[in-house]
């Protein structure tokens, strides 16, 4: 797939709907007697079509922004919104429902289940939001092709895929309930150099592709480059964040 260039026009209607916007959002886990601040009101748009990396120090809250974003932790006060939907104003079972339809998750290890071939993997996906049928291998097997991944690969199993491979199929799963938000958690953290930089440049594509909102939490600033906004964090706060480049 053809990557386009860091700085794309996004027409303005498009870029207003953001895929996540964070307000204010502060997060809290009890320290003993006090309580410690894995979020101090953060705030963060992300733009459907833009790829953002979050860096930020090992403790500093990339990981408990993400759990936000994603509606599994509740703040303990701010707003999160999700492809224009107010993650606050619902019950569990509407979190589970946006979750669904709103938001794709990659997971920094892919936690496929072995006994299924990748096309299985995504297929099931889809069995759990209630759709089934032709229709969703078809889809699973264009996916799978569009991450790179031939044919015949679709068809093993996870032992007998490569790391990337893994992480590819982890990303094209991801894709099968057509988030308008992707939220990936160091993609490249098992991966050599080479593989390492082709994931990135993967993940940008399909953000375009796509037309997602994605948040990757990253250590490799090294490719940092690639994608088009950064935010930095520390101790729980936003400290820096504007053009990657
Ligand atoms: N379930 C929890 N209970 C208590 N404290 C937690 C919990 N999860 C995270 N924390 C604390 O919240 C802070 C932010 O943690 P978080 O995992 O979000 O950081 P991170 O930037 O993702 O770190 P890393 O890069 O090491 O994954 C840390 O001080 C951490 O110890």
């Amino acid at each position: 797939m053809a990557e386009t260039s860091a700085s794309a026009f996004v027409p303005p209607t498009r870029a207003a709907t953001a895929a996540l916007h964070l307000q204010d959002v502060t997060l809290e886990y009890p320290d003993g007697v006090s309580t410690l601040k894995a979020l101090d009101r953060v705030s963060l748009a992300v733009p459907r079509g833009k790829i953002l990396s979050l860096v930020g120090p090992s403790g500093s809250g990339k990981s408990s922004l993400l759990a936000v974003a994603a509606t599994l932790i509740r703040p303990a006060s701010g707003t999160v919104t999700v492809s224009g939907r107010d993650a606050g104003e619902l019950d569990d079972a509407g979190r589970t429902a946006l979750r669904r339809t709103a938001l794709g998750i990659v997971f920094q290890q892919a936690n496929l289940l072995p006994s299924l071939t990748a096309v299985e993997q995504l297929v099931i996906t889809d069995r759990l939001r209630g759709r089934a049928g032709k229709e969703s291998e078809s889809r699973a097997r264009e996916l799978l092709e569009l991450v790179g991944l031939s044919q015949s690969t679709a068809a093993r199993h996870p032992h007998q895929l490569s790391g990337g491979q893994r992480q590819r199929v982890n990303i094209a799963r991801a894709l099968m309930g057509s988030p308008s938000l992707l939220l990936v958690d160091e993609p490249t953290a098992a991966l050599d150099h080479d593989r390492s930089e082709a994931i990135v440049r993967l993940l940008v594509a399909v953000t375009r592709e796509f037309d997602l909102g994605t948040v990757m939490v990253t250590h490799d600033t090294e490719f940092v480059p690639l994608t088009d906004e950064v935010a930095a964090m520390r101790d729980g706060r936003l400290i820096e964040h504007g053009p990657a480049a």
